[in-house]
C-alpha cells in the first residue's frame, strides 16, 4: 500500500506488486496518467474482492537498491501529519530529497556506487581543552541520565563544546551511531559547521538545508539515510531526515522560531525532536541561554512544574570560574532613557562617546535595529500622504541605496517619486530609521575618528538585503571575524550565536516597539534577542576586555529592561510564565490557528465562522461531544497586516487546555474544511491552512 508523496490525498493508495516488498520500500507508481514517486507503508492488507482486484494498479517500479525507511522514521512521518493535521504523504514528501521523485531504479543504483563509504570518525584529538567545571557535570547528566534535557547555559558558557563532546560519546559507544544537530539558519553559523568538521573530520559530517544543490541534498541525504554519515547537521527540515541509527539528537538555539515550518505541515522542529527521541530511544539536548517558555517550564522541577525535561544550568562564562559573581564576564547592561534626549536623536551623544572610545582602541562594536531598508515610511507634510503599498495594508519602505520604495510583504517596488505624487509637493521626507539610515550616519559621525593603526573606522551593515547573494552573508561574517570591521550594524541576524571574539559594546538602538506589541509572545522574543544580542559582546574573557550592552529606549523602568541589566532569565521567565498562567495561554493551555485567505475580508472571515458553526453542529454532540466542550472558538478576525498581494487575511484562534481534545477535534474537522471549502457558498477562499502550536497570533 504505497504512499504517492505527491498527492493531497490523506490516506495511502494500494497498489499491487509481485515480489514482496517490506514497509518503507521507495516505489515508482502510476497515479492517474502520471508517474510518481510513493513509500510502501503497509503490506499485510487482506486481499481484495475478486472484483475489486483487477482496478488495483500495479507498482512501476520498486527502487529496491536503497533499504528502507525504517518503522522510527515512518512513524515520525505518521505522527507529524497527524499532529499537524496534513496528509500523510505530503509530508512524506517533504521529507525526502526533491531527486529521489526523478530518479529510476538504474540512476539510483549508479548514483549509490559513487557514494562514498562510511566515514572512520577519529573520536577525540589530543588538542581538546579541559572542560569547565559546569561543562563536564552537563556532560555527565547526559550521559548517566534519559533526558530530554534543557541546557540553559549562558551566552558564552560553551554549549557547543558540550554538544560535540555528548556527539563523541554517542559515537565511541557505538560503531554505527549517528548524531542529528539542528541549528536555526545554518548560512548564520558556518562556524559551528567547521568547528564539528574540525573536530570528527569532514566525510563525518553531512549537512541538510534548503541552500543545498539538489545534487548535493540528495548526496547528503543517502549518505545519513545509508549510515556513512556519523553527524547530520541541519536546519529544522533535516528533524525529518532518516537517520536510522540515531542515538543523539541536538537542538541549538531551541528558543529561535525559525525551527516552526510557517507552510505545508507547520511543524516546530523543536517538538519533533523530542518526539523522536522519544520513538527512537535517541538522546536529546535542547540548548538555550534564553529558552522558549514553552521548553523552560517542562524542565521546571515539581511542584512547581511537569519536569518533563532535566535542566542542566552553566550559568558562567567560559574563563570566569575564579571569580564569585555569577555574571562575571557578562556585559554590563546600561539603559539610556531617550525622553531625556533631544526628539528624533538617533545615538545618545553618551552612547556615541563610548562607540567611538571603543573604535578608537581597536574593539568592536555592535548595533542592533531590527528594521532594515533606510526609513519604514516616506511622508508628505503637507497633505498627508504616505508611501502605502497599493497590494497591501502596509507601508513602502523608503531604500536609499537604489531610490525605491519597496513592499517588505508583497516586493512591490517603485522608483521614489521625485515629489508627492498625491499633491505635487516637491518636500517629501521620511518617517523612522532603519539599518541603511543608521549605517549612512554612523560614517558620517565617525569620519574623523581613527583606528590604533590610524586608518578610518569601517561600518559594515549586515541585513536581508546586503545578505542577498550565495556567500553574501559568510563573506560580511568573516569580514567581521577577520577584524576588517568596527561598527557591525543589523538586525536580529547579527545577534544569533555568532562567537565574535573582539566586540566589547553592543547597542540595541530602538527596541520598544516590541514591548506594546499585540503578540503575547511579543516580550518573550524581545527579552531573548536583547540576551543574544549582549551575548556577543565580551566573549574573549581572557582579553580582559569590559564590555557593554546599551538599551535606548523611551522605558527604562520597564521590568524587561530590569530583568536584563541582572540577566535574570528565569527572573523574567517567572515573571512571564505568571501572566501566561493567569491568561490561560501557552504553556498552559493549547493553541491551533485556522487560517483563511479570500479576495474580501468578509468571504475570509465568514468562511472560518463557517467551520466554527458547522462544527459545533457536527461534533457537539455524540462521540466527541466532551472533547469538543473543552475547546474555546474564538471569532474570526483579520490579521495584523490584513491584506497582501491583493488577497485579504483572517484567522480563528482554537484553545483548549487539553491537547488530546484539541487534537481530536482537529481531526474531526478536517472533512468539513474540505467540504465547506468546495461549496459554492465560499468559492472567494483562495485558501485556508491549519496551524497546529502557532508562533504568533
Ligand atoms: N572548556 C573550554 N575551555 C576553553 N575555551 C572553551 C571551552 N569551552 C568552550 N570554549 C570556548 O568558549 C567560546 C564560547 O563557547 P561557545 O561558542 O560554545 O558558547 P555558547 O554557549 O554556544 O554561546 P552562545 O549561546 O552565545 O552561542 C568558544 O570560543 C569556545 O571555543
Ligand atoms: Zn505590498
Amino acid at each position: 500500500m504505497p504512499t504517492p508523496a505527491h498527492s493531497s490525498l490523506a490516506e495511502p493508495l494500494t497498489y499491487r506488486a509481485d515480489q514482496a516488498l517490506a514497509p518503507g520500500t521507495l516505489v515508482r507508481v502510476p497515479l492517474g496518467a502520471r508517474e510518481v514517486l510513493g513509500v510502501v507503508w503497509a503490506n499485510d492488507l487482506p486481499a481484495p474482492a475478486a472484483e475489486l482486484a483487477v482496478q488495483v494498479r500495479p507498482i512501476a517500479g520498486a527502487l529496491d537498491g536503497l533499504p528502507p525507511l525504517d518503522d522510527h522514521w515512518r512513524a515520525l512521518i505518521g505522527f507529524t501529519a497527524r499532529y499537524y493535521q496534513r496528509a500523510l504523504g505530503e509530508v512524506a514528501l517533504a521529507a525526502l530529497p526533491p531527486q529521489l521523485r526523478t530518479l529510476t531504479s538504474v540512476q539510483l543504483a549508479r548514483r549509490l556506487k559513487r557514494q562514498s563509504a562510511a566515514a572512520t570518525v577519529q573520536p577525540g584529538t589530543p588538542t581538546l581543552e579541559a572542560l569547565s567545571g559546569e561543562q563536564a557535570a552537563a556532560l555527565q547528566a547526559i550521559e548517566a541520565e534519559r533526558g530530554p534535557f534543557l541546557l540553559f547555559g549562558a551566552t558564552g558558557s560553551g554549549k557547543t563544546e558540550v554538544y560535540m563532546r555528548a556527539a563523541a560519546d554517542a559515537l565511541a559507544r557505538d560503531p554505527a551511531a549517528q548524531v542529528l544537530v539542528l541549528v536555526p539558519e545554518i548560512n548564520l553559523t558556518p562556524q559551528l559547521e567547521a568547528r564539528f568538521a574540525a573536530r570528527f573530520g569532514a566525510e563525518a559530517v553531512v549537512s541538510l538545508h534548503s541552500g543545498l544543490t539538489p545534487a548535493q541534498r540528495l548526496g547528503h541525504w543517502l549518505a545519513a539515510h545509508l549510515g556513512h554519515a556519523r553527524i547530520v547537521l541541519g536546519t529544522r527540515v533535516a528533524v525529518l531526515a532518516s537517520v536510522p541509527w540515531l542515538a543523539l539528537i541536538v537542538v541549538d538555539e531551541e528558543h529561535d522560531p525559525s525551527y516552526k515550518q510557517q507552510e505545508g505541515a507547520r511543524y516546530s522542529a523543536r517538538d519533533l525532536a523530542v518526539y523522536r527521541g522519544h520513538l527512537s530511544g535517541a538522546k536529546v539536548v535542547l540548548g538555550s541561554a534564553t529558552p522558549s517558555l514553552e521548553s523552560w517550564h517542562a524542565s521546571t522541577p515539581a511542584p512547581d512544574g511537569p519536569g518533563r525535561y532535566q535542566r542542566l544550568a552553566m550559568p558562567r562564562r567560559i574563563g570566569t570560574a575564579a571569580t564569585d559573581d555569577p555574571n562575571a564576564g557578562l556585559p554590563r547592561v546600561r539603559r539610556v532613557d531617550m525622553t531625556r534626549q533631544p526628539k528624533g536623536t538617533l545615538l545618545a551623544p553618551p552612547l556615541l562617546a563610548a562607540l567611538t572610545e571603543r573604535v578608537g582602541r581597536g574593539e568592536q562594536v555592535l548595533l542592533l535595529l531590527n528594521r532594515r531598508g533606510w526609513a519604514p515610511v516616506l511622508a508628505c507634510g503637507d497633505c498627508g500622504w504616505k508611501s502605502e503599498c497599493p497590494h497591501c495594508s502596509a507601508y513602502r519602505v523608503f531604500h536609499k541605496i537604489d531610490r525605491t520604495l519597496r513592499c517588505h510583504h508583497c516586493g512591490f517596488t517603485q522608483r521614489v517619486p521625485r515629489a508627492c505624487p498625491s499633491c505635487g509637493n516637491p518636500d517629501i521626507g521620511t518617517l523612522g530609521r532603519g539599518t541603511e539610515q543608521l549605517e549612512e550616519r554612523l560614517v558620517e559621525l565617525l569620519a574623523e575618528v581613527r583606528r590604533p593603526d590610524g586608518s578610518p573606522v569601517q561600518v559594515l551593515r549586515i541585513d536581508a538585503d546586503s545578505a542577498r547573494g550565495a556567500g553574501r552573508l559568510e563573506a560580511q561574517l568573516a569580514q567581521v571575524h577577520g577584524g576588517d570591521v568596527d561598527v557591525l550594524v543589523g538586525t536580529q541576524m547579527v545577534a544569533k550565536g555568532h562567537d565574535f571574539r573582539r566586540v566589547s559594546l553592543v547597542a540595541a538602538i530602538n527596541p520598544d516597539g516590541a514591548l506594546y506589541a499585540s503578540d503575547f509572545r511579543a516580550p518573550e522574543r524581545l527579552f531573548a534577542l536583547l540576551m543574544q544580542a549582549a551575548g556577543r559582546a565580551g566573549r574573549d574573557a581572557a582579553s580582559g576586555m569590559d564590555s557593554e550592552m546599551w538599551v535606548q529606549t523611551q522605558h527604562p523602568k520597564h521590568a524587561l529592561f530590569a530583568a536584563l541589566k541582572t540577566h535574570d532569565y528565569p527572573g523574567f521567565a517567572a515573571g512571564q510564565l505568571k501572566e501566561r498562567a493567569e491568561a490561560g495561554l501557552p504553556p498552559f493551555c493549547h493553541l491551533a490557528l485556522l487560517r483563511a485567505e479570500a479576495r474580501t475580508q468578509e468571504a475570509a472571515q465568514g468562511f472560518l465562522n463557517a467551520v466554527a458553526e458547522t462544527a459545533a453542529e457536527a461534533l457537539a454532540q455524540g462521540e466527541l461531544a466532551e472533547a469538543f466542550s473543552n475547546l474555546t472558538w474564538y471569532p474570526a478576525v483579520p490579521l495584523t497586516v490584513q491584506r497582501v498581494a491583493n488577497i485579504e487575511r483572517a484567522q480563528m484562534l482554537i484553545e483548549s487546555p487539553s491537547r488530546m481534545a484539541l487534537q481530536r477535534v482537529l481531526a474531526a474537522c478536517q472533512p468539513l474544511l474540505h467540504a465547506l471549502r468546495a461549496s459554492a457558498e465560499h468559492k472567494a477562499v483562495v485558501r485556508w491552512a491549519m496551524d497546529v502550536d502557532p508562533l504568533a497570533v
